[in-house]
């Protein structure tokens, strides 16, 4: 359990608050059987693929699940945490959620002496965002804090927190005041953060990158079609994160990767990109993952390895891979400017 709660005060008489984080999820173990469990959840989400059900039940069941899980779970094995036994995400989710908790029982909210609970939860598979509810519900909160770990807002991501926020509740029969923190897309503190991120990455780098390329978790374009606001909120983080380190759209290229099916995806896509550059001459490219809060199969994976390899297949040299914020000085620096902004009036009303 990753708790803080100070001693108490006047807060605590108009009730405690729960901060829940969540993410997105990742398979339980590594195998068919996990993966599948998984995936099954995740892509059944009318969120995640809003194919009509009768039309998806047999395609999902009979032809991905017979299949994908194999496939994914030997690109899971390339990237597990073998020592806890557990996939990135989860790793670096709790240690947000514990830095997190540390953070504000340190004092980090000022001088406001709140008790405040921290949980952590993922949106597909373990903890589930009920669990964290229980949790919080046994400490004594009364006030909670979503926070959904999606700088960008999609109804893929973002939204499906919110619909599994009210069936949870809906479940426990409980509800107690709720918040749940906005998109950060353009918020400076974020914004910053990225743009610390490639400085301190390409000078880590023994090479000097001709390109940075931004790369953010694509959806199907029809979703951008029916009022989806996604794609004009990677645009705009893309914008605002150029603007700080002085690069053109040329220098930093914005795609989109990850898409599955045979819908169209945002454009440009990623692995097309990448191998396009590296037929045009590039040698050495640096790719940025803004739009995920911690590295996973989607950036180590895809990015790190395969696409590193279609980059050197044809032609490319280097591509180095700048690691998400995570659970870093600057990644934390985000998550708690998040919370404190987002507890305005929770806390004063208390403090
Ligand atoms: C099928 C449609 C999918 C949509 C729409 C989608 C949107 C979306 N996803 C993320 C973040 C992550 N996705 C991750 C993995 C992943 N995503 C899809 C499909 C869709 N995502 C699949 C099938 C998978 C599983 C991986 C595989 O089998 O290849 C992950 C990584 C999870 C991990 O365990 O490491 C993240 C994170 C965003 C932000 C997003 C929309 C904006
Ligand atoms: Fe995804
Ligand atoms: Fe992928």
């Amino acid at each position: 359990m990753t708790k803080s709660a100070a001693a108490p005060d006047a807060l605590s008489q108009s009730g405690k608050i729960g901060v829940l984080v969540v993410n997105l999820g990742t398979p339980d173990a590594l195998g068919y059987w996990p993966v599948r469990r998984y995936l099954k959840e995740f892509l059944w989400d009318p969120r995640v693929v809003d194919t009509p059900r009768l039309i998806w039940w047999p395609i999902l069941n009979l032809i991905i699940l017979s299949r994908r899980p194999q496939r994914s779970s030997k690109n899971y094995e390339t990237i597990w945490n073998t020592e806890l036994n557990e996939s990135p995400l989860k790793t670096v989710t709790r240690s947000q959620a514990e830095k997190l908790a540390a953070w504000i029982e340190s004092g980090g909210l000022g001088a406001r002496r709140a008790s405040i609970a921290v949980e952590w939860a993922m949106r597909y598979g373990q903890p589930s965002i009920i669990s964290g509810f229980h949790k919080l519900k046994e400490q004594g909160c009364e006030r909670i804090l979503v926070v959904p770990l999606y700088p960008q807002y999609a109804g893929a991501t973002t939204e499906s927190v919110a619909d599994k926020v009210e069936q949870s509740l809906a479940k426990m029969r409980w509800r107690p005041e709720l918040r749940s923190a906005a998109p950060y897309y353009k918020d400076p503190v974020y914004i910053d953060a990225l743009a610390t991120s490639v400085r301190e990455g390409v000078a880590r780098l023994d090479f000097t990158p001709e390109i940075i390329l931004v790369s953010f978790h694509g959806i199907p374009q029809s979703y951008v079609e029916a009022g989806d606001p996604y794609y004009d909120q990677c645009v705009e983080t893309w914008r605002l994160l150029r603007e700080q380190l002085d690069l053109t759209p040329e220098r930093c290229p914005l795609t989109f990767q990850s898409r599955f099916g045979p819908k169209q995806w945002l454009q440009p896509y990623t692995d097309e990109t990448v191998k396009a550059l590296a037929r045009q001459g590039v040698k050495r490219i640096a790719v940025l993952t803004p739009g995920f809060s911690v590295d996973c199969l989607e950036t180590i994976s895809e990015i790190g390895i395969e696409n590193r390899e279609f980059f050197e297949e044809n032609g490319g040299e280097e591509l180095a891979l700048i690691p998400c914020l995570n659970d870093s000085a600057l990644g934390m620096r985000v998550i708690q400017s998040i919370v404190e902004r987002e507890l305005f009036g929770w806390i004063e009303a208390g403090a």
